[in-house]
């Protein structure tokens, strides 16, 4: 379990914490610093967009020098809508390559089966756990779960189900969670994924996005972490 108490012993983020956020653009990044409210405990830079950037930035980012307390893969979301509807945020309990792996005549082989690596990168349990409960006390709907990371964002029916068959119990597919992830681990640092959800998982239809009412939700869900006791 992550040690997030003060100084002092108080519950909740010290002080002296350093918390990295990574958003992948702009309207993510002002979002999360609107919630934030001049915490100068946060940082939020851009990642830009895909787990290869994503991995990348967060990579240099915790090159940098300084000695960061957590990591923060941060943004909008297609949400799978029978766990987290359009509106809701998403808490990730695993950030999940979901397209990583080979094809084969018999179907899709993960790094994780050839003996690559892993495709499953889990977040930590205890933060994510604190985040879960004071988002919902807070009044936000929030659910927590796998996240799916992919290169291209689902746009068909049968996409949307070869991927949640891949991770049952998906919550969210968003595109750079399994990048950050990486770097983080890399780092030895504990990670979160936090997601605000702008679309269904699903067909795609840009007209139906709802990326306002997610932005919205992004800054709440960001006032709500900066108070959370960890
Ligand atoms: O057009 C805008 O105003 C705008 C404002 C903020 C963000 C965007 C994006 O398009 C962000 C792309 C970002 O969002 C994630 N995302 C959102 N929905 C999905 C999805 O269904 N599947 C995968 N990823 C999704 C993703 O992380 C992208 O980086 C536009």
């Amino acid at each position: 379990m992550t040690e997030m108490t003060g100084t002092r012993g108080e519950p909740g983020i010290p002080p002296e914490a350093r918390i990295l956020v990574m958003a992948a653009v702009e309207a993510e990044r002002d979002a999360a610093l609107r919630g934030l409210d001049g915490d100068s405990r946060f940082e939020v830079r851009l990642c830009g967009v895909g787990p290869a950037s994503a991995a990348a930035r967060t990579a240099a980012a915790l090159a940098g020098g300084e000695d960061w307390t957590l990591v923060v893969s941060a943004g909008i979301a297609g949400g799978y809508p029978e766990r987290a509807p359009v509106g809701t945020l998403a808490v990730g309990a695993a950030s999940i390559a979901a397209d990583l792996g080979v094809e084969t005549a018999e179907g899709f082989v993960s790094v994780d089966e050839l003996g690559f690596g892993t495709s499953v990168l889990a977040a930590d349990a205890s933060l994510a756990e604190a985040l879960l409960q004071a988002l919902n006390k807070a009044g936000l709907v929030a659910v927590a779960g796998p996240i799916v990371t992919a290169s291209t964002a689902t746009g068909t029916a049968s996409t949307a189900a070869v991927r949640e068959a891949r991770v049952p119990g998906a919550v969210a597919e968003g595109m750079e969670g399994y990048g950050v992830a990486v770097a983080a681990s890399d780092a030895d640092k504990p990670f979160i994924e936090l997601r605000a959800i702008s679309n269904a998982v699903g067909p795609r239809d840009r007209d139906a996005w709802r990326i306002g009412d997610a932005l919205a939700a992004l800054s709440a869900a960001f006032a709500i972490l900066k108070e959370v006791e960890l």
